[in-house]
């Protein structure tokens, strides 16, 4: 185990701790906002801040210290906070009315552009006070900050990873338009806690006050926390089994619990009855009391047994195995367990004998044989495989060339083995490959019921409609996978970012009903069902339990198309019901013990960022105007039906479907390359070549035309994965060759181009010279008006002549002074005024400062667009 942060004894005293004695800081805390403020800029811009529990006050400090000097801070807290310069401080519970009274008295009608919330139940010395969990807190001080939160504010919290973390994100989802969860390095590691800050408030006029309501907010979670409590066993035993896999704590830490290092007393191993649950959970096993340390001293208590002890999370299967064992003995030996007879000497063996007729023997042997062939024929098929993924693994390796496989494969059907063409090996290559995603869904599965499961599953399969079940399973599958790894490249990718968060943003703009206009908010006061928090839940598939007249409703709208995206989306629907098409409300909230409470949970899971785009091609897929006008639907089950009569399938063009084909994807395409080619000119080497072919005549125009054309290119992509499109978008491109001359005429090009000054440029010179000849016009003029002057001699003529020529010609000109930059180090460290030999225009500045302004700079390049 790597070095684990300690939250106790000397572990609390770390970097921040010292840092924060050093520069005065009453918490070290206070550094979790430094960082937080570092990364968002909240703080610089903000002119009055309302700090959350903000005893002792190491947050408020920050705020002073980062926020202009004329702002306000506002400071609450159970208990009293010292006073702080600049800063107004309460004592006040924030989930009470008193606590709001006082803020609005103090702000009048003034409107915050940060809310802080440091809170956390049983920190403060007043701990009794508490009623509150965390989350609970948490939304209290949402209250608090949507209420005094100016449009557009920032409001930044400290969440604990716990059941309730997803319900709290969606809910804060629908108020900001930008919220992002991050652990600043100031936290500590061991610590589960993580703060989240949400951007850019709604400030819709009217909220359902459900949103803010702990009882609606974690509701769902009360009713599946048996079935979280479920997984959380599974987990833990899994730890134990199977140590070799790490398993995250996706169902959060328990409430009350933040801390990552758990230790148990050899006692409680001993005595309690689940001790593979506490292994599970447990990173050490200490021995404290004066019989534990007897314990240690017995020889079963071997060396490797206490180092085991220290930590448990290191430990592989085996190391488990001998811990309880030694459970075991220990238990034997202080008279907790007697120790049984080995089984074998308290049972008698009975050996019953069949008489077996000839007929019987030969069945027997039979099937000793057949099972025998099959045995032999499975663990050919196994090594194979094992073979084949070898063979792949070092091609990826780049360690074998193509050659080499032909080779072995060559050698392979050589020997009597199977082909790979075989229609059979690869019927059953795609079963494994259905099986094998069927067993991943499942993760507590084990290698034994992986094996039973493999035969009859073969037997399974045979029938079509659990294949057809299978394949759409694997497919989804697959679309999952495809989003996750689009959220990953999206975080490595700022471009791919950009381009989806447009794409969602959109999307949002659509979709967002959660918070009613003003004209709404009476019919919610009255208990009215539509909009508000209910339409929120129906997008977050609250509507578990949606009544069956709702999906009779459904069904009519359909029309009883049998279409075949749609057969998908039901498919889903025992996990993810269809939001309502035509008005607000599916189901009363208060109707949540449904059976389908289960997968609410799996709704709020899945209503996180990165499943963004699961729904929206859900919504495609149901979207009305994708359906077939029920006309041509009746007209499409006649025909069916005739079909049917015939034994003859016939599958119809719905009537205003458009089925995009590839080439036709984009109509306005030509148009807008030629007004790229009329803007830009031909400027890729593809586009040179085929126009030199033109002009030389080696190709017509027809030629051309029909080259672009293959069997392909009107292929319908109806129905395709996304994933499948996306890499078709990119890779399908037809191969133009290009010749030198085409590549050589566009290098001349650019080089043509890259000669010319850029307009900038050739502007400003432009400027300077006409600047140049009027100067010059002028000082001829005044050179002539000299020249006709009488009271000068020739030489003084001459002379003042020359000198306005050279004015003229710019030759005369003052130099600007250029401004000395003074570094603020050395004797000249806090000096005020002018440093001592410094002449001219100067500057001060400290090491600080210049890398401030490097930085500044810095960033107004980055934020600028890139010319290309
Ligand atoms: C981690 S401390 C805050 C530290 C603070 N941010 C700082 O930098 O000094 C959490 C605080 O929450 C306070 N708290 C807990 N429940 C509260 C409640 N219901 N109302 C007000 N304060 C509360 C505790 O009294 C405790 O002082």
């Amino acid at each position: 185990m790597g070095k684990a942060q300690k939250k106790t004894g000397k572990g609390r005293l770390d970097k921040f701790y010292k840092l924060a004695k050093e520069q005065g800081y009453r918490a070290r805390s206070a550094f979790k906002l430094i960082q937080l403020n570092k990364k968002y800029n909240f703080l610089e811009s903000a002119r009055c801040c309302i700090d959350l529990c903000a005893a002792p006050g190491g947050w408020l400090q920050v705020a002073s210290k980062y926020m202009p000097p004329s702002s306000i801070i506002v400071g609450v807290d159970l208990v009293p906070i010292k006073p702080i310069p600049r800063v107004t401080t309460f004592a006040a519970d924030i989930t009470t009315p008193v606590c709001r009274n006082l803020i609005r008295g103090e702000l009048k009608d003034w409107k915050a552009d940060v809310v802080l919330h440091d809170g956390a139940p049983n920190v403060g010395t007043a701990w009794i006070q508490d009623a509150f969990s965390q989350a609970e807190l948490v939304l209290m001080s949402l209250k608090l900050a949507v209420e005094f939160l100016m449009k557009g504010g920032t409001f930044v919290t400290k969440i604990f990873r716990s059941a309730d973390y997803n319900n709290l994100m969606w809910v804060f989802n629908q108020l900001f338009a930008k919220v992002e969860a991050t652990k600043p390095p100031a936290s500590r590691n061991v610590s589960a806690e993580i703060f989240v800050v949400c951007r850019e408030f709604l400030a819709p006029k009217s909220i359902d006050p459900k949103f803010l309501d702990p009882k609606h907010v974690f509701k769902e979670l009360a009713a599946s926390e048996s079935i979280d409590k479920g997984t959380s066993a599974n987990n833990v035993h899994a730890n134990v089994f199977m140590p070799e896999k790490k398993r995250r704590k996706r169902d959060g830490y328990d409430e009350g619990d933040y801390t990552l290092h758990k230790s148990i007393t050899a006692t409680e191993f001993i005595h309690k009855p689940d001790a593979i649950s506490l292994l599970g959970t447990a990173n050490q096993i200490t021995f404290k009391t004066s019989e534990e340390k007897g314990w240690l001293k017995l020889d079963i208590t071997s060396r490797e047994i206490q180092a085991n002890c220290d930590d448990l999370k290191v430990l592989g299967k085996g190391d488990f195995k001998a811990l309880i064992k030694w459970r075991a003995n220990l238990r034997e030996e202080i008279g907790l367990d007697v120790k049984q007879k080995p089984a074998e000497e308290l049972t008698e063996t009975v050996t019953i004998t069949e008489e077996l007729d000839e007929d019987g023997q030969i069945q027997e042997e039979l099937e000793r044989l057949n099972n025998e062939a099959a045995a032999r024929a499975k663990r050919e098929r196994r090594k194979n495989n094992e073979k084949k993924t070898k063979t792949i693994q070092r091609m990826q390796l780049a360690m074998t060339a193509p050659l080499d496989i032909g080779q072995e494969l060559e050698d392979a059907s050589l020997a009597g083995q199977a082909d790979i063409f075989d229609l059979k090996m690869a019927d059953r290559q795609r079963k494994n490959l259905l099986n094998r995603a069927n067993l991943s869904e499942s993760e507590s599965d084990s290698d034994d019921s992986k094996a039973g499961a493999e035969s009859s599953d073969d037997e399974a399969m045979d029938s079509e409609e659990e294949q057809e079940k299978r394949v759409a399973a694997l497919e989804e599958n697959l679309d999952e996978l495809y989003n996750t790894y689009k959220t990953q490249r999206a975080e490595r990718d700022a471009k791919f970012k950009a381009k989806e968060a447009r794409k969602n943003n959109k999307d949002r703009e659509e979709t967002w009903g959660g918070i009613r206009e003003e004209k709404d908010s009476d019919a919610s006061d009255s208990g009215s069902s539509a909009g508000g928090w209910e339409e929120m839940n129906e997008r977050k598939g609250v509507d578990g339990d949606g009544s069956s007249d709702e999906e009779s409703s459904a069904s009519d709208g359909d029309g009883g198309t049998n279409d075949r995206k749609r057969k998908r989306v039901s498919d889903e629907a025992t996990s993810r019901k269809r939001p309502k098409l035509t008005s607000g409300l599916v189901t009363k909230l208060t109707d949540s013990k449904s059976a389908a409470t289960a997968s609410k949970a799996s709704q709020i899971w899945f209503s996180q960022d990165i499943f963004a785009g699961l729904d929206k091609d859900l919504d495609v897929e149901m979207d009305p105007r994708h359906r077939a006008p029920p006309g041509a639907q009746q007209q499409q089950m006649d025909e069916s039906d005739e079909e049917e009569d015939d034994g003859f399938d016939v599958v119809p063009l719905e009537k205003d479907e458009d089925v995009a084909m590839w080439d036709i994807e984009d109509e306005d395409v030509d148009a807008r390359k030629q007004e790229y080619i009329k803007n830009f000119g031909l400027n890729t080497a593809e586009a040179m070549t085929l126009a030199q072919q033109l002009v030389n005549r080696e190709k017509t125009k027809t030629q051309l035309i029909n080259d672009g054309f293959n069997r392909y290119s009107l292929n319908a992509k109806d129905g395709l994965p996304s994933w499948f499109l996306d890499d078709e978008a990119k890779h399908y491109k037809p191969n133009i060759p290009i010749t030198k001359e085409a590549v050589m005429t566009l290098r001349a090009k650019q080089r043509e181009l890259d000669a010319r000054p850029i307009k900038k440029v050739a502007e400003a010179k432009a400027r300077k010279k006409l600047r140049a000849a009027q100067r010059l016009e002028k000082a001829m003029k005044k050179a002539e008006g000299v020249n006709q002057t009488s009271d000068m001699t020739e030489k003084e003529k001459a002379a003042q002549i020359e000198k306005l020529m050279k004015r003229g010609l710019g030759k005369g000109g003052k130099k600007k002074s250029e401004i000395k930059v003074v570094v603020a180090k050395g004797p000249n460290r806090g000096l005020q005024g002018r440093p001592k030999g410094v002449k001219g225009r100067y500057r001060m500045v400290d090491s600080r400062g210049k890398k401030e302004l490097r930085a500044q700079k810095r960033r107004e390049k980055e934020r600028k667009p890139k010319r290309r």
